[in-house]
Formats: structure tokens, sequence, C-alpha cells
């Protein structure tokens, strides 16, 4: 059986004007995300790792080329992504360096916030995060205020939050650059274990070379152009290439 793409990027450009230059920050990128696959993304700073993932979020239009997601053309340069908010909320979760969780709500709150806004019934909504907070190791945490809880647990908390409503892409900048070696390795395992357990394709930019074996793919940037890809685990075995 062979799947599509989760996320496709095709020919993917972004230019910005600087006065009389052009930044080129992509330049012509193409790649796809199976289910079930967590790609690594790195290279050395300016080099567009982050602009990838705001086209690929739907957060910025690309200049040029496409992006779909689980099949449907969703993004090219004329895309209104204003539009796009609510297939955004569905289908693309996002983690950021820093957790960014709401101070004055528990953790339980702030993974229940998400699924609020996607219309789920409080108690329910409240259920669901305590569910996904203990599956996480956070059992302990849910009543817990952001402040008491150490950065490898916010983190984890903005993870829950991120998959609370299942969705099929997940998207992380740098989630481990504010975290020590321990804590950043757990982190990175948790991602392991959404894109394998969920089936969900992640796309996680790193600068942290200590993780790499958990990848299935690691993708290396320079100058807004992919220069190498590594296969550092066995795909899965129902993914294909992206056409
Ligand atoms: N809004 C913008 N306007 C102009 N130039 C931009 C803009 N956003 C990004 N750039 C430029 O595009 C290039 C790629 O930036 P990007 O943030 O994607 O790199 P990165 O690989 O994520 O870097 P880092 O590892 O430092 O986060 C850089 O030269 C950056 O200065």
């Amino acid at each position: 059986m062979s799947r599509d793409p989760v996320l496709c990027v095709r020919d993917a450009a972004k230019h910005y004007r600087s006065g009389d230059t052009i930044v080129r920050a992509l330049d012509g990128v193409s790649l796809h995300v199976a289910p079930g696959e967590l790609i690594g993304i790195t290279g050395p700073s300016g080099s567009g790792k982050s602009t990838l993932l705001l086209i690929a979020g739907l957060l910025e239009p690309p200049t040029r080329g496409e992006v779909r997601i689980n099949g449907q053309p969703v993004a090219q340069p004329d895309a209104e992504l204003d539009h796009l908010r609510d297939f955004r909320r569905r289908n693309i979760g996002f983690v950021f360096q820093k957790a960014n969780l709401i101070p004055f709500l528990t953790a339980a709150e702030n993974v229940a916030l998400a699924l609020e806004i996607d219309d789920v019934p409080v108690r329910e909504a409240h259920r669901h995060a305590v569910d996904l907070l203990e599956g996480l190791a956070l059992g302990h945490r849910v009543d817990n205020r952001p402040a008491r809880l150490s950065g490898g647990e916010q983190q984890r908390v903005a993870i829950a939050r991120a998959i609370a409503n299942d969705p099929p892409l997940l998207l992380a900048d740098e989630p481990t650059a504010a975290l020590d070696s321990v804590r950043g390795r757990q982190v990175m395992e948790l991602f392991r274990e959404i894109a394998s357990e969920r089936q969900a394709g992640v796309l996680v930019v790193t600068h942290d070379p200590r993780s790499l074996d958990l990848f299935d793919r690691t993708i290396e940037f320079a100058d807004g152009r992919i220069v190498a890809e590594t296969t550092s685990r066995q795909a899965p075995a129902e993914t294909v290439a992206a056409q």
C-alpha cells in the first residue's frame, strides 16, 4: 500500500526585497513528508530553514512554487492565506523554540484551550488534555501553571497543545534549542513517537546534532537550497516518494 505525502513542497522560492537587493531566503526547494516520517532540517544560520517552515505552515505565501497538504494544493504565490486559518488549525501543529504557554492557565488548560478554539466542549477538551498529558508522562503536572514546570516539561506541554486536535502535520522550529542535552533528547524522542504512533508527518528544524539518529531523513540547507540529504533510519515501510 502506498500513501500520499502529508506535505509536498514543490520548487518553492521566497524572495524578500531589502533596499535595492533581493534576498533569496528560499531558492527552489522541493521536499515531501510522508505520514509517520520524522525529518530534520539542518544548515547554517540564514540558510532558509525557518522560511521553509513559514511556507510549509501556510504562514507566508511562496514567491514561486506550491505547497500541497494531503494532496490538496493550498499555497501558491497568489494564495490568500487568511482564508486558510481553519484549514491550518485542523491540519498543522506548530512548536517553537519557546513553549509560549499562557502563564495563568494550568498545563491542562493550556492544552484544552487549543481544543476549545476548535469548538470542542470545555469538559471534553479538559478530559482529552489530561489524557494527552498523562500519555506524555506529565500526569503529575496537569494542574500546575507553566512557572512550576521545567523547561523540558513546558516544551512537552507545548507539544501536547500542538497535537491536541491530531493534525497530520507537525512543524517545529528549533524546539530543543533552549534545553539541556537530556531534556532536548526527551523532546526529540517525543517527536519520534508522535511520528511513529500517530502517523503524523513531522518536520523539525534543529542545530542539535545529538538527535539525528532519531530522524528518518536529515535535509541540509545552504543559501536557500537543499544541498544534502541523509537517510538516517530505515524509512517507514508504507511510504512513497513524492510525485
Ligand atoms: N522578512 C524578511 N525580510 C528580509 N529578509 C528576510 C526575512 N526573513 C528572512 N530573511 C532572510 O532570509 C534568509 C533566510 O532566513 P531564515 O530565517 O529562513 O534562515 P534560518 O536558516 O532559519 O536561520 P537561523 O538558523 O538563524 O534561524 C536570511 O538571510 C534572512 O536574513
